[in-house]
């Protein structure tokens, strides 16, 4: 007998990466519906609409809803899916200037590779992080760092993709300055003053492949890390041991596991949740146990390479509304 034919929502930023998704859609929706995947599209205009679209993909009862673009898009995607009580798996074409998590889930970096993990249908259940009325699945973080906050503007980025990171982070890489911070778990109760702090669900970020080595997607656990303050130096010590996964036992850094963790602090701390900006400081950070399913390559092998890591690009990313004016200037 035939098997009931499912309808995926393919929700698509036109603007991500290097525009690939104009390209690249009538291949994919010829391949999706080859494969057995009915798909309407919904195209996003800007900031937001994502999160509205994929709201929307869950009310009108879609089996399958599909992110399409960077990690903005899918943090998106996932916001407008995770208030809802009936959740549709979510599958991910990574088709952005940075995937960091379809990196962690092994989702092919191709785009023919990654619809066929949506065909197939192998879902992994993962945790999502809520903080406040939000939600994140791979890495939430703030610190004095956020000052550096900068906006590529997204027309720079499709040209010369990873390059604007570099560009736009290295410049203000000097500027670096302690906040304090109040963190209360069911474990601990510290007062600091820190450089910055990770909120960890996965273990790759930013092309740091092993941050929080112990990290599982599933585990109902935050992996927490701390950076004490420190000089320059010994920030850029840290950061290169990171790189190896070996700066777990640095006395700078402060590293520990948790279901929920609070952090407040007398400083303006914007707080980062998967790249994007998400509020400021204080925040409650609750860690959704199993709580989305995402289509995942199976076989586990990973097609992508490391990119070249940006020091600056973690996890501060984008704040919107910024180039324009800085194009300005
Ligand atoms: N039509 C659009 N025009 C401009 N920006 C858009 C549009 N649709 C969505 N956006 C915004 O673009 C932001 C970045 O997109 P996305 O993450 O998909 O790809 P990216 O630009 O390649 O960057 P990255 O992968 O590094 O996040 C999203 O957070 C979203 O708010």
């Amino acid at each position: 007998m035939a098997q009931p034919v499912k309808r995926a929502r393919l929700i698509y930023n036109p603007t991500s990466g290097r525009e690939e998704m104009k390209k690249r859609l009538p291949e994919i929706l010829q391949r999706l519906e080859r494969g057995g995947l009915e798909t309407s599209t919904h195209a996003t205009i800007g900031e937001g609409d994502a999160t509205l679209a994929a709201a929307e993909a869950v009310e009108r009862g879609f089996d399958i809803v599909i992110a399409a673009g960077g990690d903005g898009t899918l943090y998106e995607v996932i916001n407008g899916l995770a208030e809802k009580p009936n959740r549709p798996p979510l599958g991910i074409l990574p088709l952005g200037t940075t995937n960091d998590f379809a990196r962690a889930l092994n989702i092919p970096r191709n785009w023919e590779g990654a619809v066929d993990v949506i065909l197939r249908q192998h879902a992994r259940v993962i945790d999502v992080g809520k903080v406040n009325q939000r939600y994140f699945i791979n890495i939430a973080g703030g610190g004095s760092l956020t000052e550096l906050t900068y906006e590529v503007p997204s027309k720079l980025k499709t040209m010369i993709g990873q390059m604007a990171y570099y560009m736009k982070g290295l410049e203000k890489l000097p500027r670096l300055r302690p906040i304090e911070l109040y963190i209360k778990t069911a474990e601990v109760e510290m007062h600091e003053e820190v450089m910055l702090f990770l909120i960890s669900n996965s273990n790759s970020v930013g092309g740091f492949e092993r941050l929080a080595p112990d990290a599982s997607l599933s585990d109902g656990l935050f992996d927490v890390l701390i950076l004490r303050k420190c000089n320059l130096a010994e920030f850029i010590r840290v950061v290169s041991l990171a790189l190896r996964g070996e700066h777990l036992s640095d006395p700078n850094l402060i590293y520990l596991q948790t279901k929920q963790i609070q952090v407040t602090s007398p400083d303006y701390v914007q707080v980062n949740l998967d790249g994007e900006l998400g509020g400021t400081l204080p925040c409650m950070f609750t860690n959704l146990p199993q709580h989305l399913h995402i289509f995942i390559d199976e076989t586990g092998q990973s097609t992508y390479k490391s990119p070249p890591i940006n020091l600056m690009k973690l996890p501060w990313k984008t704040r919107p509304g910024v180039d324009e004016h800085e194009q300005e200037e």
